[in-house]
């Protein structure tokens, strides 16, 4: 089993209580900003501060292809894949803007992607953006035919993760937001949350980037027949990553308990970063208090995933697009939770009068 280069420890239970104090003291009434409060106190315990900050964020885009697409269960080709790292790297993708309107930078991962990236293809001089080239395999294999993976090719997955997470918290990133790019890769999140959570295949599949509802149903037999064909055991995530997961979904999976691991917050973005944090989960349940999820995605199996992580979401916007989109809008709200605790004034500060009982 791949072990934790680090372990994760508890949040700070005494930053807690002072972050906790430190609101009640604060000019309004106590509990006032609701989920804000709950937000910047479990910063607090995150970073061990009484006074955190969720400043400077990133988003990491992990892109990786899937075998499985040969069965006809996306609504668009592989190609897209890496035609959309090059549009991450011009800066023209949702994630762009959402990054720059959260004031986060973008790191893109080629950990898996089918072609090589066409490096004279990438634009420079856009300042934020980093390309890694972390290719740990050239797309997954047909899950419906063999394992995605092998075992060692997950577990290099997970490293490679492990070792962005880790030096991005050198970097000083106190917040990372997970984002994706893989055409499949709804086929392999939906295996990955069926396994884990025992749910039937039908309830966790959707329609992705637009599939139709008999595209659907041809989506659950591909499903149940790669979750037959490579037998994954739900007992052992690791196992359930390499045979119907996906090396960005891996990838992200290491990333996260990286992140926990060095008391960096992670922003869960939609259905298949849930994919990633369900199997993180599963590996360590440590990670699961430094998790924060953004939104709620349309894609009928995130609510399911969403319960199984016990996290609840900020927003829901019937947003269905993945890249860190959700997670990069849901950055200024924890920016705010921060700041609030940050720069707002005490009753004693402000001479206002505290609440009579
Ligand atoms: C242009 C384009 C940009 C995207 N950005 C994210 N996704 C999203 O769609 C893909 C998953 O859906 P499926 O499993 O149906 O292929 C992933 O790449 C995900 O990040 C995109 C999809 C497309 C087409
Ligand atoms: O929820 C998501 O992350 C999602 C849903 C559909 C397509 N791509 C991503």
């Amino acid at each position: 089993m791949w072990k934790l280069p680090k372990q994760i420890e508890q949040l700070n239970q005494e930053s807690i209580e002072q972050a906790r104090m430190r609101h009640d003291q604060l000019t309004k009434p106590p509990g006032s900003l609701g989920m804000l409060e709950e937000i910047g106190i479990r910063l607090a315990g995150i970073q061990g501060a009484t006074i955190p900050t969720a400043e400077p964020a990133a988003v990491v885009v992990m892109a990786g292809d899937h075998g499985v697409t040969e069965e006809g269960v996306s609504a668009f080709p592989s190609e897209v894949t890496v035609q959309m790292v090059l549009n991450f790297m011009a800066g023209g993708a949702a994630i762009n803007v959402l990054a720059r309107n959260a004031g986060a930078d973008v790191h893109v991962v080629d950990i898996g992607v089918k072609a090589d990236i066409p490096l004279e293809q990438v634009q420079a001089g856009n300042s934020g953006n980093r390309l890694w080239i972390e290719k740990v395999r050239y797309g997954t294999g047909n899950m419906a035919k063999e394992p995605a993976m092998t075992r060692d090719e997950a577990e290099q997955a997970l490293s490679v993760g492990w070792k962005i997470g880790r030096e991005l918290s050198v970097q000083g990133y106190k917040v990372i937001a997970l984002g994706e790019m893989g055409i499949g890769n709804t086929t392999a999140s939906a295996a990955i949350a069926s396994v884990l959570t025992g749910k039937p295949v039908p309830e966790v599949v959707g329609a992705g980037t637009g599939l139709s509802t008999e595209g659907i149903r041809h989506k659950s037999e591909v499903i149940e027949r790669a979750i037959a064909t490579n037998a994954p055991d739900p007992q052992d995530p690791v196992d359930v990553l390499a045979k119907v997961g996906g090396l960005e979904i891996a990838g992200l999976t290491g990333l996260t308990l990286a992140c926990a691991a060095h008391r960096v917050a992670v922003v869960v973005d939609g259905f298949i970063a849930s994919a990633a944090a369900i199997a993180a989960v599963r590996i360590e349940p440590a990670v699961q208090p430094y998790l924060f999820a953004s939104h709620k995605s349309v894609e009928p199996g995130h609510r399911i995933l969403l319960e199984a992580l016990d996290l609840q979401p900020l927003f829901d916007f019937s947003m269905r697009l993945g890249e860190g989109s959700g997670a990069s809008l849901a950055l200024p709200v924890l920016q705010g939770a921060a700041r609030v605790l940050k720069e707002m004034a005490t009753f004693a500060e402000a001479g206002v009068s505290d609440g009579v009982s």
